[in-house]
């Protein structure tokens, strides 16, 4: 396998996992928004501050072309199914959506001060979440429920279904 992308709603674990799958892998791995970070020379926060949701969306799909050029584990944002050609890229890739319920989301991010999106009404996140679960469903091979397994142990079946 070239690629492992990780999909999935906020909180449900991407950037952790992928980290603890590159170590087992020995794989190389890249996280979306810290390969945005670095280009802006922003924090993602103040990209959605200073220039809206749209321009981040814009550097987030160049970010992803981007990784279709290189072989490794990567982590993306929850929001990278929102756009259709994001979509399509992805159905051509080896996509594992990080499956995770609604309540352990809310309780893994109560603290969070990162997440513009987080930073709304509980409804609206909600509704954000439902209409997400069905795009992360439709362009991934691989479902893995996180709710109660550790970081190691998804990478680890995560691992397993490749070499199965
Ligand atoms: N399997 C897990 N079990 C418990 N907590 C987790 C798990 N995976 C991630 N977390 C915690 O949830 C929070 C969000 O994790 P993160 O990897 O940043 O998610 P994402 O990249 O999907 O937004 C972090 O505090 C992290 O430690
Ligand atoms: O769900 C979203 O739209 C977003 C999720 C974030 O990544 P994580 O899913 O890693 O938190 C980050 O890309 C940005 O804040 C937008
Ligand atoms: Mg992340």
């Amino acid at each position: 396998m070239q690629r492992i992308y990780l999909v999935g709603f906020m909180g449900s674990g991407k950037s952790t996992v992928a980290k603890a799958l590159a170590k087992v892998s020995k794989m190389s791995m890249f996280d979306l928004d810290k390969v945005i970070e670095q280009k802006a020379g922003q924090r993602i926060s103040d990209i959605f501050y200073a220039h809206g949701e749209a321009f981040f969306r814009k550097l987030e799909h160049d970010a992803l072309l981007e990784t279709t050029k290189q072989t490794g584990i990567i982590s993306t944002g929850g929001g990278i199914v929102e756009r259709e050609d994001n979509r399509n890229i992805l159905s051509q890739q080896y996509v594992v959506f990080l499956e995770t319920a609604w309540t352990e989301i809310v309780e893994r991010l109560k603290d969070d001060q990162e997440r513009p999106l987080w930073h709304q009404d509980l409804e609206v996140k909600k509704q954000l979440f439902d209409h997400r679960q069905v795009l992360y469903k439709e362009v991934s091979q691989f479902v893995i429920n996180t709710t109660y397994r550790s970081p190691e142990n998804i990478a680890q079946a995560i691992l397993e279904n490749i070499h199965k």
